[in-house]
């Protein structure tokens, strides 16, 4: 779909580019070219995946670097090592939590611990990265995953949807306040895009009343290869009069009803049901 050196001479950093969606967006960008970094809160994963990339495609150029996004000041220090050995040119905020639960069940501390990662995360890389582009003259670029429920909400799941929401709220403002300065600013919100970390915590054996795909108009679940050629198109400089934007790759799920069968049968469980999800 693209040249092969796309992205060369492109730094980019994928936040929760260890696992998941994040390395296959990681993968992707080392394919077409890009020099990429990925940070999460477990090195040993980080490390795992840098190594299998290194193994998949000889010579390419990436580092890992531990930073809890929760933090910003190991945010800061993880821009300030990352910015030693040269500028960031993308920031992919696409590190979060996510679990479902009766909301008026959850403590103060599950609340925060979504919205900290998703909301507070996103906000602060993207200061972090937006301070030094400012400084530097440079043009910048951000992309955050968010998900269709910042469009729709969605129930079991309000403190991701929320943060979301306002990480596409970030995006807005920021798009317009920076956008003079040479940097943008997008958010993609994926479908149903099978990972472990997401299946695990959103769809835990035994919630499911159909198959996954029923509640997708187009019938089928996204491939990973297909939401990462839209992550490489929106860090590439051929994308550069989109800002401010949301794209969904979805399937046309979002239209078809928040969370789908799945979470609207969660409208009826007993608390014996929300208990046994709750153990797991
Ligand atoms: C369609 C949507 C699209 C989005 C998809 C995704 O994001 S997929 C991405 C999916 N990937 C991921 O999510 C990967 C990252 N996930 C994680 O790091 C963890 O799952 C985390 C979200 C719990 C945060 O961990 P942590 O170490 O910061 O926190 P901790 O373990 O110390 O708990 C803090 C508080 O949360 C409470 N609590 C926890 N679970 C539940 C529950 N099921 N029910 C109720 N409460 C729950 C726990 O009891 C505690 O409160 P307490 O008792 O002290 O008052
Ligand atoms: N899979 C799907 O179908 C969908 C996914 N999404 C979004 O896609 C993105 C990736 O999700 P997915 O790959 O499925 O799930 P994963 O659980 O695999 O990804 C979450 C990543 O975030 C990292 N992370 C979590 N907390 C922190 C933290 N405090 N600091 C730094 N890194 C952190 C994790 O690494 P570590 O634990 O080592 O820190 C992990 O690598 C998320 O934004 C999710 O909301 C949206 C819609 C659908």
């Amino acid at each position: 779909m693209f040249r092969q050196d796309l992205l060369a001479g492109k730094k980019i950093l994928v936040t929760g580019g260890g696992t998941g969606l994040g390395k296959s967006i990681g993968r992707r960008y080392l394919e077409l070219g890009a020099h990429l970094v990925i940070c999460g809160r477990r090195l040993a994963v980080l490390d795992a995946t840098a190594d299998e990339f290194r193994a998949e495609l000889p010579g390419a150029r990436i580092d890992t670097l531990t930073c809890d996004v929760r933090d910003a000041e190991q945010v800061e220090a993880m821009m300030e090592r990352l910015w030693q050995t040269g500028p960031l040119d993308v920031l992919v905020n696409n590190a979060a939590a996510n679990f479902i639960a009766r909301t008026e069940k959850l403590s103060a501390r599950a609340v925060d611990a979504v919205l900290n990662i998703v909301l507070h995360g996103s906000f602060y890389c993207a200061i972090a990265a937006g301070r030094r582009w400012i400084e530097a003259g440079r043009p910048g670029n951000v992309i955050s995953t968010v998900s269709a429920p910042v469009i729709t909400g969605q129930a079991f799941t309000a403190p991701s949807a929320a943060a979301k929401a306002g990480v596409l709220a970030m995006t807005r403002s920021l798009a317009v306040e920076w956008g003079p300065k040479g940097i943008r600013l997008n958010c993609v919100a994926p479908g149903l895009f099978p990972t472990p970390g997401a299946w695990e915590q959103l769809f835990p054996p035994g919630s499911q009343v159909e198959a996954q795909e029923r509640g997708v108009p187009l019938r089928r679940l996204g491939e990973h290869r297909e939401l990462c050629d839209l992550y490489a198109y929106l860090a590439a400089d051929g994308s550069g009069y989109m800002t401010g934007d949301l794209i969904v790759m979805d399937g046309g799920r979002w239209m078809q009803g928040a969370g789908g069968p799945t979470f609207r049968a969660m409208q009826d469980w007993n608390d014996a049901q929300w208990d046994a999800m709750r153990k797991k």
